[in-house]
């Protein structure tokens, strides 16, 4: 793919308000051109162009978006968007090292950032959950989620075991989003919750046959993540295990760019994210004093997503 082409064509569809319109309803390269004030057969090359991309599908004359924009442009419901604008912060980031949002910040403000977007993570791991909850070789009785959101991981194990009751940790506001989620699934009957900050609610010691940890500790500085993880640790029963999903992958190149894109988005809206790697993880295991870490590679998809894996350590 020619990468100066396609980002020229991205931005030019995102600020014309083209990616707008494709998202109202399918019309012809004729009346996207009226409504925003377009030359007609610059509009028919640019939305040929977007449907090579994937970005927009093509009926007759008529053009609308594809399922993939629909999917990442679909906004975040009663909070702060920030991914519209995220990328193009990346020239004043280059120069000044700032990042455009804070979703690192306080309680409150992690609180205010996330209560809005977990439900879409929740759509977009959900492919890799259910992945993940395939490859666990036993059903737990008792899961503890940590910062769940939408619970999309262990709301995935619970699903495939009636057996399994999950409890899930997170602030008030965006545990709203758990509890929907359950009881979409039908899980109503299974899940619990303890709202609160992690790093300071109080976690039943050895109550847990697993603990999930799932894109929390790239927030967190690793000193931070590192007690974090040693915190969760006391909460893991004797013989269970605490899991920890992250951009974890790497290995091939598209989950090696896939990495390095979810580091740049991450340093694009925190203070002090940061990807941590594999090694790291695994020796803030070890002190935490869990035994021999296992990896689980998750799916083949590219894109931003595409980076997340597991690490299952046991006690
Ligand atoms: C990137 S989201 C991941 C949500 C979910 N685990 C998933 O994988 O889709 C990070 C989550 O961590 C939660 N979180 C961040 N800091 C937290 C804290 N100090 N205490 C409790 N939850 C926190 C956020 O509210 C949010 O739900």
């Amino acid at each position: 793919m020619d990468l100066f082409a396609a980002a020229s064509i991205v931005t030019a569809a995102q600020q014309t308000g083209l990616f707008r319109e494709l998202l109202a309803a399918p019309q012809a390269a004729s009346a996207f051109a009226e409504k925003l004030g377009l030359d007609r057969r610059a509009a028919t090359l640019v939305l040929d162009a977007l449907v090579t991309l994937d970005l927009a599908s093509r009926e007759g004359d008529f053009y609308e978006a594809s399922p993939q924009l629909r999917s990442w442009l679909r906004p975040w419901v009663g909070g702060n968007d920030p991914r519209p604008h995220l990328w193009e912060h990346t020239v004043a980031f280059l120069r000044s090292g700032e990042p455009r949002a804070h979703m690192d910040g306080t309680p409150a403000e992690r609180e205010a950032s996330y209560r809005a977007g977990v439900a879409w993570l929740g759509e977009h791991f959900e492919p890799f959950a259910r992945e993940l909850a395939g490859k666990l070789a036993q059903a737990p009785a008792r899961v503890l989620d940590v910062g769940c959101g939408s619970g999309v991981w262990s709301l995935a194990i619970a699903e495939r075991s009636p057996t399994t009751h999950v409890t899930g940790q997170d602030f008030p506001q965006v545990l709203e989003s758990f509890t929907a989620r359950a009881q979409q699934l039908d899980l109503g009957e299974r899940v619990a919750t303890i709202p609160g900050d992690m790093h300071a609610v109080e976690l039943p010691a050895g109550a847990f046959d697993l603990v999930v940890i799932a894109n929390v500790l790239r927030l967190e500085t690793p000193e931070r993540a590192a007690s974090l993880l040693a915190r969760l640790a006391r909460a893991v029963a004797p013989g269970g295990a605490l899991l920890v999903v992250d951009a974890l992958a790497g290995g091939t190149p598209e989950r090696e760019r896939a990495r390095a894109l979810y580091a740049l988005n991450l340093a694009l809206r925190t203070r002090a994210g940061r990807v941590h790697s594999p090694a790291e993880f695994a020796s803030w295991l070890a002190a935490a004093g869990l035994g021999a870490v296992e990896t689980i590679a998750l799916g083949g998809r590219t894109g931003p997503m595409g980076a997340v894996g597991a690490l299952l350590a046991r006690r």
